[in-house]
C-alpha cells in the first residue's frame, strides 16, 4: 500500500519534470480528465488506510505512556514497569484508530527498563534490533517473487520520540551513545519531558545546551523540511524549538469557562495546549499535522534505502561492473552463480585437504603408540626371560638339594638296617646296646649328614 504510494509519488513527480530534451510538451486543446489522477491516489490511499509506527525511548516513568495517551486524545494500555529489568526490553503493541474517514494503524513501541541497569553498554542494542528486525522484514517482502506490499503491514519505525530527563544540566552520556547510534537508523526527535518541574529560564538554558551538545557530537536529529513553499515557515519556527519541553496529562481540568488537559497544583494549573506553558502543540503540529508524510517518506527514502543498499551490498550485489557498466540481472546472477561455484570447489578442495591431513595426523599418531607398544613388549619380554632363568637355576638348587636329601635318607636307612642286624646277633646285651643304639643316632646322624656332605 505505501510502496503503490511512493511509486505513485515519484510517477506524478516525473510527469511534473520535463527536462528530458527528447519530451515534446503539448497543449491540449480540452479537459481529457487525467487531472483527477491526484484524487484518485487520494481516494485508494483513504480507502486503503495508513500505517504510523511511533518508537518511545526514555527512562522508566519518564512520562512516555501519559504523553502518547495525551497526544492521541485517548488512553493506550500499558503496563508501569519496574526499575529492576535486567535488561532493556521492547514492548509494541497496535491499534487501529480512525478521524472522519481516515484509518490509521497505529504502533506503539515503549523501551522496558531503559536507563536501569548498572552497566548500560548493552542499552541501546535490542532497540537498533528491534529497528534492524522490521528493516528487513520489509526487504524480505521486496525480494520474495509473488510480493504483496500493497497490504503489507509496515512496522518499520517512522519516528523515535527520545525522552529526556528534566534533571541535570546537560545530556546524560547514555542518552548522547543511545542517539548516535539511532540517527542513521531512524527519524529522531528529542523532547524534555515533564518541562512543568523546571522554570522557563532553565528550560531555555537546558535547550541550547543539549541542541550544542548534539551538534557536537555528531547526532543528526529530525530536520522539519522547510523547502516546501507550503509548510516551510512553521517548520522553521518548529526547528527553532527544539528539542520540545513537553508536558502530558490526561487529567481534564476546569479553568474559567474552559476544561482542559492540565497537571494541578496547589500554585496553579499547568496547561498541556498553552504555547505558554509548554511545546506540547508544536509536537503535535509537526508530528501529526504537518510531517506525519515527511517522516514516512523519510523512513523510506533515506533510513531503509540506506539499510537496504548496505545489506544488499553485503550480499554482493552491485548496480555496476568494475567499468562503471550496468549489469543486467541475467549477468549478475550468472556472475553470482559462477561466484558461489567457484567458492563451492573451492571449500570441497580445502575440507578435502583437510581430510587427508587429518588422516595423516592420525595414522603418524597410530604408529607412535605401536612403536611405544612394541618397546613396552620387548621390556616385559626380557623381564620375563629374567624371571625364568631365575626361577630355572632355583630349581635346579632344589633338585640338587633334593638329591642330596634322598642320599641322605638312603644312607642313614643303611645304617638303621646295619645297626637292627646287630642288635639280634647279642640279644643278652640288647638292653644296654639298645641304650647306646638310641644314643648314638643323634650323633650318629649329624656325623654322617655332615660326612655324606
Ligand atoms: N510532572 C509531570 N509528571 C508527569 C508528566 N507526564 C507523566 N507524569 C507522571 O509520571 C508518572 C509516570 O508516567 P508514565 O506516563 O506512566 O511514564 P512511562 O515512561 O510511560 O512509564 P513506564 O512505562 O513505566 O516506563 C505518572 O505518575 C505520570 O502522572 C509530566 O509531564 N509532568
Amino acid at each position: 500500500m505505501k510502496a503503490d504510494y511512493y511509486s505513485w509519488t515519484q510517477t506524478l513527480e516525473m510527469m511534473a519534470a520535463d527536462e528530458n530534451e527528447e519530451m515534446r510538451s503539448l497543449e491540449l486543446s480540452g479537459q481529457v480528465g487525467f487531472n483527477s489522477l491526484p484524487h484518485q491516489v487520494v481516494r485508494k490511499l483513504v480507502a486503503q488506510g495508513f500505517c504510523f509506527n511511533i518508537l518511545c525511548v526514555g527512562e522508566t516513568g519518564i512520562g512516555k505512556s501519559t504523553l502518547i495517551n495525551t497526544l492521541f486524545n485517548t488512553t493506550f494500555e500499558n503496563e508501569e514497569a519496574d526499575h529492576y529489568e535486567q535488561e532493556v526490553k521492547l514492548r509494541s503493541q497496535t491499534y487501529e484508530l480512525q478521524e472522519h474517514t481516515v484509518k490509521l494503524k497505529l504502533t506503539i513501541v515503549h523501551t522496558v527498563g531503559f536507563g536501569d541497569q548498572i552497566n548500560k553498554d548493552e542499552s541501546c542494542k535490542p532497540i537498533l534490533d528491534y529497528i534492524e528486525a522490521q528493516f528487513e522484514k520489509y526487504l524480505e517482502e521486496e525480494l520474495k517473487i509473488k510480493r504483496s506490499l500493497s497490504n503489507y503491514d509496515d512496522t518499520r519505525v517512522h519516528i523515535c520520540l527520545y525522552f529526556i530527563a528534566p534533571t541535570g544540566h546537560t545530556l546524560k552520556s547514555l542518552d548522547l551513545v543511545t542517539m548516535k547510534k539511532l540517527d542513521s537508523k531512524v527519524n529522531i526527535i528529542p523532547i524534555i519531558a515533564k518541562a512543568d518541574i523546571m522554570s522557563k529560564t532553565d528550560l531555555g538554558n537546558l535547550k541550547k545546551k543539549i541542541m550544542n551538545e548534539l551538534q557536537s557530537y555528531g547526532v543528526q536529529i529530525y530536520q522539519f523540511p522547510n523547502e516546501d513553499e507550503e509548510v516551510g515557515e512553521i517548520n522553521s519556527s518548529l526547528n527553532a524549538r527544539l528539542p520540545f519541553a513537553v508536558v502530558g496529562s490526561t487529567e481534564d481540568v476546569k479553568i474559567g469557562n474552559r476544561v482542559v488537559k492540565a497537571r494541578s497544583y496547589p500554585w496553579g494549573a499547568v496547561q498541556v495546549e498553552n504555547e505558554e506553558h509548554c511545546d506540547f502543540v508544536h509536537l503535535r503540529e509537526m508530528l501529526l499535522r504537518v510531517n506525519m508524510d515527511d517522516l514516512r517518506e523519510q523512513t523510506h527514502s533515506h533510513h531503509y534505502e540506506l539499510y537496504r543498499r548496505c545489506k544488499l551490498q553485503e550480499m554482493g550485489f552491485k548496480d555496476t561492473d568494475p567499468d562503471s557498466q550496468s549489469f543486467s540481472l541475467q549477468e549478475m546472477y550468472e556472475a553470482k552463480r559462477r561466484e558461489f561455484l567457484k567458492e563451492l570447489q573451492h571449500r570441497e578442495e580445502s575440507m578435502r585437504q583437510m581430510f587427508v591431513n587429518k588422516v595423516k595426523e592420525t595414522e603418524a599418531e597410530l604408529k607412535e603408540k605401536e612403536k611405544e607398544l612394541h618397546e613396552r613388549f620387548e621390556v616385559l619380554k626380557r623381564m620375563h626371560q629374567e624371571e625364568k632363568r631365575n626361577l630355572e637355576e632355583k630349581r635346579r638348587e632344589l633338585e640338587e638339594e633334593m638329591n642330596a636329601f634322598n642320599r641322605r635318607k638312603v644312607a642313614a636307612e643303611t645304617l638303621m638296617g646295619q645297626a637292627l642286624q646287630g642288635c639280634s646277633q647279642q640279644p643278652l646285651k640288647k638292653e644296654k646296646d639298645k641304650k647306646n643304639f638310641f644314643s648314638l643316632p643323634s650323633a650318629c646322624s649329624l656325623s654322617s649328614g655332615r660326612n655324606l656332605n
